[in-house]
């Protein structure tokens, strides 16, 4: 039988993501449904580290659900990497009475509170939250849509003027080792390419898709780089397809933070709302150093070193879609 869980602290670390907070929200909401005291734990884990918390009631979070960003703050914290540092954590999770910890986060987040928790025997859950989708045991994780959105909607705005000027665009989007975004806003958004860390693809492929493209009379290109991939940034693949086609008028595009901000999609809302319910209801029911997870639109709990460990791999038809689509 598990120790009943009476008071939940919860945390948002790591990058932001778009329904951070409406996740806040369904784990303070479902807690206080269920007879449970939450606290609200200010700038991830750092906030643990200084005892940067207080309780949160059901009107505490209110006006939030349409909000991006996270109002609990984020952070990546150093001092959470040290023994030291997670000692004073687990000081601060006893002295206020905390029972259990609900992290929103990513790869990171979790790892650290997989160690927390193996530490300090705490029981840990966690709500996947970034907008790099990088995590198995879920379809999807918070921020991925709005995220896939903005991206999409700022290439359907460079397709303008790259149609009008008959260019060649770079467009480079977030994902820092994961290629989800660009596979996704590729085909959303129509390009003629994208570049992701997971694949090897090389420049003489780039070009040659290019070329195919130009004996079709295709006037405009806009291709999409992600961030972490291998051949480089979006200027450097820019300069390199230039020594190859010169006559190509080429500008590059780095469309950075704006993806990771903004009011979430139904879509995120509904998924943070699902998930931050039903860790409070695992939590409940005695799951720990689990990831709260919708696949096949089940919830499911996936241990979190297995969700942290396994590699979620790019739908392979979809790059399949994409190459298809690209002519
Ligand atoms: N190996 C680790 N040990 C302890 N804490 C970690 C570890 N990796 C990450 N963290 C904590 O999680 C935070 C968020 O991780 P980060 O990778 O920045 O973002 P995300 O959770 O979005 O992937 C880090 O700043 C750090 O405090
Ligand atoms: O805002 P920062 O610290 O520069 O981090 C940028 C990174 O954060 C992300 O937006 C989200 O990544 P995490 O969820 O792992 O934090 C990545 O796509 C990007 O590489
Ligand atoms: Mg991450």
């Amino acid at each position: 039988m598990a120790t009943e869980i009476k008071k939940i602290g919860v945390l948002t670390s790591g990058g932001d993501a778009p329904g951070m907070n409406a996740a806040v929200r369904a784990v303070v909401r479902a807690s206080i449904y269920y007879g449970i005291d939450v606290f609200g734990i200010y700038k991830g884990y750092d906030g643990l580290i200084n005892g940067n918390m207080e309780q949160l009631y059901v009107r505490s979070v209110s006006n939030i659900l349409s909000r991006g960003g996270t109002f609990l703050l984020s952070a990546r914290s150093k001092e959470f990497r040290t023994k030291e540092g997670r000692a004073k954590a687990y000081e601060n999770f006893k002295a206020n009475g905390l029972d259990a910890l609900v992290v929103i986060g990513g790869d990171g987040s979790f790892t650290g509170a997989d160690i927390f928790s193996q530490e300090f025997d705490v029981p840990v859950i966690g709500i996947p939250g970034t907008i790099d989708n990088d995590l198995s045991g879920t379809d999807f994780t918070i921020g991925y849509d709005t995220a896939c959105n903005t991206a999409r909607e700022a290439i359907d705005k460079i397709r303008d003027t790259a149609s009008s000027h008959e260019r060649l665009f770079f467009v480079e989007v977030m994902g820092r080792d994961a290629g989800f975004i660009a596979l996704n806003s590729a085909i959303g958004g129509g390009a003629v390419a994208m570049i992701v860390p997971e694949h090897n693809w090389s420049i003489d492929a780039l070009i040659s898709r290019l070329k195919k493209g130009a004996a079709n009379q295709k006037a405009s290109n806009v291709v999409i780089v992600a961030e972490g991939c291998h051949l480089g940034s979006s200027y450097d693949i820019a300069e390199k397809v230039k020594e190859h086609i010169p006559h190509y008028d080429i500008r590059v595009s780095v469309l950075g933070h704006l993806q990771r901000g903004g009011s979430p999609t139904t879509l995120d809302r509904v998924l943070a709302s699902r998930m931050g319910v039903a860790a409070v209801e695992g939590l409940r029911e005695g799951q720990s150093k689990v990831m709260v997870g919708v696949i096949n639109n089940k919830i499911s709990y996936t241990p979190i070193g297995e969700a942290i460990k396994t590699i979620k791999r790019l739908d392979d038809d979809e790059f399949r879609i994409a190459k298809i689509l690209s002519i």
